[in-house]
């Protein structure tokens, strides 16, 4: 159920019959609850048109609107608003419908392809913190997408290319002499830096480096299986860390930069022959005078530098190519921090001048802000160095037991470590989730490990709360047959907030930003608490058939929060 979009659909009927059919709809969420819950607004910009005074033309939509089912109650307010006011009935309805339904009555959207590139590491170092937060929003679009039955094909675009391989392969290749690749690459941190030292300082070691990135690029065997062994362990890195924080990434949405390096030469012919790119002291560039500077100059953007060598920005164009092309992807997603934005623009408008991308096609940069430690800089050690995810993600179990521990619980061993182990990693990934991810985060471990606020304990525990009313009750879900009824405000503001999960879900899956979720999940459990504290529902002298429709009510915030956390990657709990 959609509730905007049914009533727009409704007085977009009413508008046509006072023969405006072609007036904008304007339908919002009131700001009050004594104003109902949503506005139509139109009728201002209505009334000026028609040369007529706005209440008058609001009072002959509200004559001509089909909404008797619906609202209980229409009303003209201020200069022309109308306010609806949902009728119980047809709320109870609804919520009835929504939880005897598997989707809980949200409809899937016409299906698009739609590629999302996320996580997306560079395979020479260890992932860090900002990897982390790619991967988790990510991972929380594409479910969100795929519920809404979008087809989603998933591209890992790694970085697992490029002249830093040199001096890593060089480096590897020594190493190998008196160790196992696994051993000699167990630390990519270590391993990286020991390598940069070698190559700042060691005498002949960036000669050799460099003619190891020779080698590697002309396809050298020896050279090629030294880099497959490098590229399989770091891969196990990262799988550990995806493993860790249960996403769905797997292997075969791996497709790196190295995927893309024999069409490198073929996008820069192509370019060249459509003059899109001309020579500039020996590179190839475009100028961009959309991206002109204050001075008019036009950007410059280089997709092959004097030497021969390919950027970072040839392979984009190469993977926009083949996602467009081959993929037909309708949507183009990309996950990064907001310092690529730039890159990701002037891609774009290479790759549309180049004809890579259609008209009806998008290419959308979602960009996020840094994660920035409690001295408001970026996310560090305390010694300032690259905090491992792996460790940080094993450091939030371990607090999230501890704290589970402390609370008054009779939960066995066993039940104990699989809580800390959701609660703590849903911690982590929900405190990244709830924010809009074009800002700066602050991390802090005592936040996000709250049982109050907008925190994945928090919405956790609301869900256990719903559990254990059920289990109190000795009534299970699937036996509650009866209808729904609401007489309470708070049954009211509840039903109505369930009933907004298809509009959320839809805001998420246009515009990436799963916090938008998170805030309506929030919500629901907050509102859950008040119906609770003001409607009981297992207490003495309570008749059946309000019960059952309270229990209803509750079955479908649990449904509700699970299949929300669900698609934000965070797992619920039967207990905790
Ligand atoms: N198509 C892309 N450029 N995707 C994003 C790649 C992100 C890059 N590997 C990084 O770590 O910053």
């Amino acid at each position: 159920m959609n509730i905007h979009a049914l009533l727009v659909s409704r007085f977009s009927e009413a508008l046509d019959k006072l023969g405006a059919e072609n007036a904008p709809v304007p339908v919002a969420r009131s700001s009050r609850p004594e104003f109902g819950e949503y506005q139509f607004n139109g009728a201002m910009a209505l009334a000026k048109q028609l040369r007529q005074k706005p209440r008058d033309i609001a009072e002959k939509i509200v004559e001509l609107v089909n909404l008797d089912a619906v609202a209980s109650k229409l009303e003209v307010a201020g200069p022309g608003f109308i306010n609806v006011h949902l009728s119980d009935a047809w709320l109870a309805n609804q919520c009835e419908q929504a939880l005897n339904d598997p989707r809980m009555g949200v409809a899937k959207d016409a299906e698009q392809t739609i590629v999302v590139d996320y996580s997306s590491p560079n395979l020479a170092k260890e992932m860090h913190v900002g990897h982390l937060r790619t991967t988790i929003i990510g991972d929380a679009v594409v479910k969100v997408l795929e519920f809404l039955g979008h087809k989603v094909i998933r591209q890992n675009h790694m970085g697992d290319w490029g002249t830093q391989f040199g001096m890593l392969l060089a480096h590897l290749s020594d190493k190998l002499e008196n160790q196992m690749a696994e051993t000699a690459l167990s630390d990519l941190e270590d391993f990286y830096r020991e390598a940069k030292v070698r190559f700042d300082e060691e005498e002949g070691f960036a000669d050799r480096a460099r003619e190891y990135v020779v080698r590697l690029q002309s396809g050298d065997e020896q050279c090629l299986k030294l880099w497959d062994q490098f590229i399989d362990i770091s891969i196990k890195h990262s799988e550990e860390v995806y493993d860790k924080l249960n996403v769905s990434l797997t292997r075969e949405d791996i497709m790196g930069e190295s995927a893309y390096n024999d069409d490198l030469a073929n996008v820069v012919a192509d370019l060249k022959e459509k003059g899109i790119v001309v020579e500039d002291q020996g590179a190839q560039v475009a100028f961009l005078s959309e991206l002109a500077d204050k001075e008019g100059k036009p950007a410059v953007y280089i997709v092959q530098k004097s030497g021969g060598g390919y950027l970072y920005s040839t392979t984009d164009l190469a993977a926009i190519r083949y996602r467009c092309g081959k993929l037909h992807a309708d949507r183009t997603l990309i996950l990064t921090d907001a310092r690529q934005a730039l890159h990701f623009k002037q891609t774009e408008i290479v790759a549309r001048r180049a004809g890579f991308i259609s008209d009806e096609q998008t290419y959308e940069h979602c960009p996020f802000g840094m994660m920035l430690g409690s001295d408001g800089k970026p996310f560090k050690t305390r010694t300032g160095g690259t905090v491992k995810l792996v460790e940080l993600l094993d450091e939030a179990v371990e607090r999230a037991g501890k704290l589970i521990s402390e609370r008054d619980t009779d939960l066995s061993e066993a039940e104990l470590k699989e809580v800390a182990d959701k609660v703590g990693i849903g911690a982590v990934k929900y405190a990244d989730l709830s924010k809009n991810r074009t800002t700066d985060y602050v991390f802090n471990w005592d936040t996000m490990l709250s049982f109050e606020g907008n925190t994945a304990p928090y919405l956790q525990y609301a869900y256990t709360r719903v559990q254990s009313i059920f289990r109190k009750s000795g009534i299970s879900p699937k036996d509650l047959t009866g209808a729904m009824r609401f007489t309470e405000k708070q049954e009211h503001a509840l039903a109505v907030l369930l009933l907004q999960f298809e509009e959320v879900v839809g805001v998420v899956s246009r515009e990436a930003t799963p916090h938008v979720l998170c805030t309506y999940l929030y919500d629901v459990a907050s509102a859950f608490m008040s119906f609770y504290e003001a409607c009981p529902i297992l207490k003495d002298g309570i008749e059946e058939d309000v019960r059952d429709s309270r229990l209803e009510l509750a079955a479908l915030v649990a449904k509700t929060l699970e299949q929300g956390l669900s698609l934000l990657g965070i797992e619920t709990l039967e207990k905790m």
